[in-house]
Order: structure tokens, then C-alpha cells, then sequence
């Protein structure tokens, strides 16, 4: 089978006495749309920031298109292709939509723009504009981004990620806060850039995971326990006692 595009090797967190990541290891296939999942004090979220480099493991590797990345600090990740979607703090709120997208297109080519005034910068424009579109809020392009409801901020981060043009685009509870209207533009969404970007999904709305998913990997106390088809993880007995017994039972 090809090389995996991430590779995650015996990763190990501790926090004081707790191992938040205890010797965890799995891969992320180019083009799949895999889900992190597990109960809440896992460990999912402390395993992205291991991943994105925005924390250190103690021990183990993270391997990424076939380079140790390790070691390298979260822009070299970035420029790599690794890319992360943040929440609400990456957006400048009294910025229109239009002009964080702008500033996110000229930040992935630093030199070629900034010293020219942003207006001119038309390139930056256009590809700004068509990041609008792909994330479904053309009609806000003016508006101050602190404007926008709770959904309309996740879909700009997401465009924010977008900008860096990731070959793996990690989000950490995408759906987290939303209405049925909200969840369902963003699954939509998430439909779309599975398409053309490979994708890491950390989430807890089994619904969107198990309709959305490729493969999913299940996390217990820091441990992977399973990566899996949806139907494996289903019915896979170690999963449904720790886990996903009483989830999955309300699911169609
Ligand atoms: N900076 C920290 N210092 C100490 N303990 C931490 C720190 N960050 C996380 N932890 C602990 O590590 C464990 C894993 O936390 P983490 O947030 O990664 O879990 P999670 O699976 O993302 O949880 P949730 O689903 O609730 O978001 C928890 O017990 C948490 O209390």
C-alpha cells in the first residue's frame, strides 16, 4: 500500500502524572476524510496540537508525506501542507470577510505582496474571492467578520485554512455550538473540500462522523483502541463499551 500522508508513531503526552497521549499511532491516507473520535478527556485535542506543532510530544514521531516533521515548529508544518483551522481567534473581527481572506492569501506568500498597498494586490483579490465562494459566504464578502452568526465564523476559518492550501487540513469540532441549519451547511461544506483536500476531523456529532467519514480512529485515555471503516467501528466491541454503546444506538 502507498505511504500513508501522515503518520503518527508512538506519540506520547504527559501532564505531570497523566499521559494525556500514551504511545499513540495512526495514519491519515491521502484523500480519505478520517475521524478523531472518543470521550471527552481522550486526548483528541491534546494529539492535534501534536500534530498542527502547537505542542511538543515527550516521545514518538510524526511523519507527513514521508518527512519527519517532529521536530519542526508549526509554520514549517504549515508551508509542508499540514494546516489547521483555528476558532474565533484568527479572524480580525473588524475586518471585513473579504479582507481576512485577502490578508490570509498574502500571509501564505510573505515578500511578494506585503509591501504593496493591499488594494493592488489583485491576485490576493481574486483568489480571495474565490475562497468566498468555496466556503459559502460571497454575499458576506463586505461585512465585519465579528458580524457574522456562530456558523458563518467556522465557515470563514475554515476559508482562513483554506488560504494556506493544505494537503491535510485538520479541524478540531467544526460542528461544535450549531444549529441544525449551521451543522448541515458546514457538513455540506466538508463534502465539498473532501473533494480536493485530505481531511482530519475531530468531532463529536457521531451523526455528521459516521455519515461523513472514510475511516475513524478511536481514542480511550490517550490510546488509540482502532482505526477503522465506519462499519468496523460500529461493531467493534472494545469501542462500543467505552464509547459509543449509547451513541450509536440513537443513530438511523
Ligand atoms: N495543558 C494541560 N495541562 C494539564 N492537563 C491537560 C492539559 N491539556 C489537557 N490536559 C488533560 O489531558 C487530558 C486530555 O485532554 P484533551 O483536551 O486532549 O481531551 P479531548 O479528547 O480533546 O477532550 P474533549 O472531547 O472534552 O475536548 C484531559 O484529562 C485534560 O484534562
Amino acid at each position: 500500500m502507498a505511504e500513508p500522508l501522515l503518520r503518527v508513531e508512538s506519540l506520547v503526552k504527559r501532564f505531570g502524572a497523566l499521559a494525556a497521549t500514551d504511545s499513540a499511532s495512526f495514519e491519515v491516507r491521502a484523500g480519505e476524510l478520517h475521524a478523531l473520535i472518543g470521550p471527552n478527556g481522550a486526548g483528541k485535542t491534546t494529539l492535534i496540537h501534536q500534530i498542527s506543532g502547537a505542542l511538543r510530544p515527550d516521545a514518538g514521531r510524526i511523519h507527513f508525506d514521508g518527512q519527519d516533521l517532529t521536530a519542526l515548529p508549526m509554520p514549517a508544518r504549515v508551508r509542508a501542507g499540514l494546516v489547521r483551522s483555528y476558532q474565533i481567534t484568527s479572524v480580525f473581527q473588524r475586518f471585513s470577510v473579504l479582507d481576512n481572506l485577502r490578508l490570509a492569501v498574502q500571509a501564505r506568500r510573505p515578500g511578494a505582496a506585503f509591501w504593496r498597498a493591499a488594494e493592488k494586490d489583485t491576485a490576493a483579490r481574486d483568489e480571495a474571492l474565490a475562497l468566498l465562494e468555496r466556503v459559502g459566504l460571497a454575499e458576506r464578502a463586505a461585512q465585519a467578520a465579528g458580524s457574522l452568526a456562530h456558523g458563518e465564523q467556522r465557515q470563514l476559518e475554515v476559508g482562513l485554512a483554506l488560504a494556506a492550501r493544505p494537503r491535510l487540513l485538520l479541524l478540531d469540532e467544526p460542528l461544535a455550538g450549531m444549529g441544525p441549519e449551521e451543522s448541515a451547511r458546514m457538513v455540506a461544506l466538508l463534502q465539498t473540500l473532501r473533494r480536493e483536500t485530505t481531511l482530519l476531523l475531530v468531532e463529536h456529532d457521531m451523526d455528521a462522523v459516521f455519515r461523513l467519514a472514510d475511516r475513524i480512529t478511536t481514542l480511550v485515555a490517550g490510546r488509540v483502541i482502532v482505526s477503522d471503516t465506519p462499519e468496523a467501528i460500529r461493531a467493534h466491541p472494545e469501542v462500543l463499551r467505552a464509547y459509543l454503546g449509547d451513541e450509536l444506538e440513537a443513530l438511523p
